[in-house]
Order: structure tokens, then C-alpha cells, then sequence
């Protein structure tokens, strides 16, 4: 079984003990869920924002430990002043050792948009996407149907929150767009063995419909490697590994945007 499949797998389990604990009626009363959320595409095309949607993780099932030695707080208040579009923070547990109050303690100190970076596989993860202070969800087509796509998309749009849909080859691409969708990325990275290409940004970069804003994901670790994404027409750019090898990753961004 792929690495993706057993994430997936895994996934269903924590979501149905969660269900079984906290109903969706209970996340609806959580104060976050009823509060304004910020756009993606808005700060993405902010003039005064970078465009880089800045990761906050600890560690990854390709990578193992990255960084365990930093708080949330001083990294992603690190990263917004360097000028971050918006925030990624895990909060998958058993591969990425991220976890709910990661994401609940970064939207306590920062004012632009956060995405949940999870695995979504049920509607109910939405809702408490929503709850806990998120602004953005990710679809990853690998793993989701187009049926799923749609209506998880739909939901999250009557929700205020802004999708993100992860699209891996042109087979991916065509199936999963819908209306719904805020932005597309293209993970350069295979979620099933790891390998990793910018070449698949600037490939599918042709194809992506111009109505989507469009994001790169995965190991950017140059600003080089950012203008020869700006040239294919990338609005956005995912960045975590490069920051937080660092001991210092709010810094090693800072450094990162005075060279583009
Ligand atoms: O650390 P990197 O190589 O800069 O990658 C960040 C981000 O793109 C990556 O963490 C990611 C992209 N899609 C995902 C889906 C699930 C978990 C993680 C991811």
C-alpha cells in the first residue's frame, strides 16, 4: 500500500472517533466558527504580500523530524511579517506531528488567511476546519472523487472558507476542477512515492484554465526557482521544508523574499 492510501486509511479511523465525540452541532458553537474568514485569493494577489503560502511543519513521513525545537507562535508571526499571503499549519497527527491547537494558536496571533493542511476525506472535517479558525481547505485529488470534490468545495464555499485543489498530472487536472474551487496547485511532489519535480508546475501550468489562480507546492528552495515559476504564471508558492530546517524559519524566510 502507498504511503497515501495508509495516510487515508488511517484518516477515516481518527474522523469517525471524532464524530463519535463531538458532534457537528457542538463544532458550530465553537466561537471561530461564526467568524469572518479571509480570502486566499485576495492576500495571494495583495501588492504588498510575497505570494508564499508559508508551511509550519514539524515533521513529514518523506522527510522524518524537520524541526521540533520552535513554537507556532514565533514561526508563523515570523513568516506574516516576512510578508507571507497566508499560512499553512499541519494538524494531521500520526505522520506529520501537527495537531488542532497548532492551527487554533497561529489564528490567536495572525491576521491573514491559514490553511488546514490535512487529508480531507469527510464533510465533517469542514466544519471543524471552520471551528477551529481556518481560512482555506486543501483537496487532494488523488484521493477524493469528482463527486466528493464538488460537493466538499461547495460546502467549504457556504462555509467562507476558500478551497485549494492539489492536482499532481493532467489526469488529476481534468476530472477534479469544478466551479467551487478558489485555487489550484500543483504539488510538485507524488503524495504516493515521493518523488519530486518543479518540471510538473511548469507543465501543467499550460493547462490550468486562466480563471484559477495558481499555486506551486512542494520543494521550492530557491528564489531562482520562484522567478522561473512567476514566468509560467504561478501566483502562489507553498514553502515549509526550506523555512523549517532553520532554527530560525520567520528569519529564513525574510532572507528568502530580499532575494527575489
Ligand atoms: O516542505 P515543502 O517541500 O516545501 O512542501 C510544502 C507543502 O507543499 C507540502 O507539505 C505538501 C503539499 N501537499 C501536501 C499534502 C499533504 C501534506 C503535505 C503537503
Amino acid at each position: 500500500m502507498n504511503i497515501l492510501d495508509k495516510i487515508v486509511l488511517r484518516k477515516k479511523e481518527e474522523v469517525a472517533a471524532c464524530k463519535a465525540q463531538t458532534s457537528t452541532a457542538d463544532l458550530e458553537k465553537k466561537a471561530a466558527f461564526s467568524r469572518e474568514t479571509y480570502s486566499l485569493k485576495d492576500f495571494l494577489t495583495h501588492p504588498e504580500r510575497t505570494g508564499i503560502i508559508a508551511e509550519f511543519k514539524r515533521k513529514s513521513p518523506s522527510k522524518g523530524i524537520i524541526n521540533n525545537q520552535v513554537t507556532v507562535e514565533e514561526v508563523t508571526m515570523g513568516y506574516n511579517q516576512a510578508g507571507a499571503s497566508a499560512l499553512s499549519v499541519l494538524t494531521d497527527r500520526d505522520f506529520f506531528m501537527g495537531h488542532d491547537d497548532d492551527l487554533m494558536a497561529a489564528r490567536a496571533v495572525n491576521n491573514i488567511p491559514i490553511l488546514r493542511k490535512d487529508f480531507m476525506v469527510d464533510e465533517y472535517q469542514i466544519i471543524e476546519a471552520k471551528a477551529i479558525g481556518a481560512d482555506i481547505i486543501l483537496l487532494i485529488a488523488a484521493c477524493l472523487t469528482k463527486e466528493e470534490l464538488t460537493a466538499f468545495a461547495k460546502l467549504a464555499k457556504s462555509l467562507g472558507l476558500s478551497t485549494l485543489l492539489e492536482v499532481h498530472s493532467q489526469e488529476e487536472l481534468d476530472f477534479s476542477l469544478n466551479p467551487f474551487i478558489d485555487v489550484v496547485g500543483v504539488n510538485n511532489r507524488n503524495l504516493k512515492d515521493f518523488t519530486v519535480s518543479i518540471d510538473t508546475s511548469l507543465q501543467l501550468a499550460q493547462t490550468i484554465p486562466s480563471e484559477f489562480l495558481k499555486i506551486s507546492e512542494s520543494a521550492i528552495d530557491s528564489p531562482e526557482t520562484i522567478k522561473i515559476l512567476k514566468k509560467a504564471g504561478f501566483n502562489g508558492f507553498l514553502i515549509g521544508e526550506n523555512f523549517m530546517k532553520t532554527a530560525n524559519p520567520g528569519k529564513a524566510m525574510q532572507d528568502f523574499v530580499h532575494q527575489l
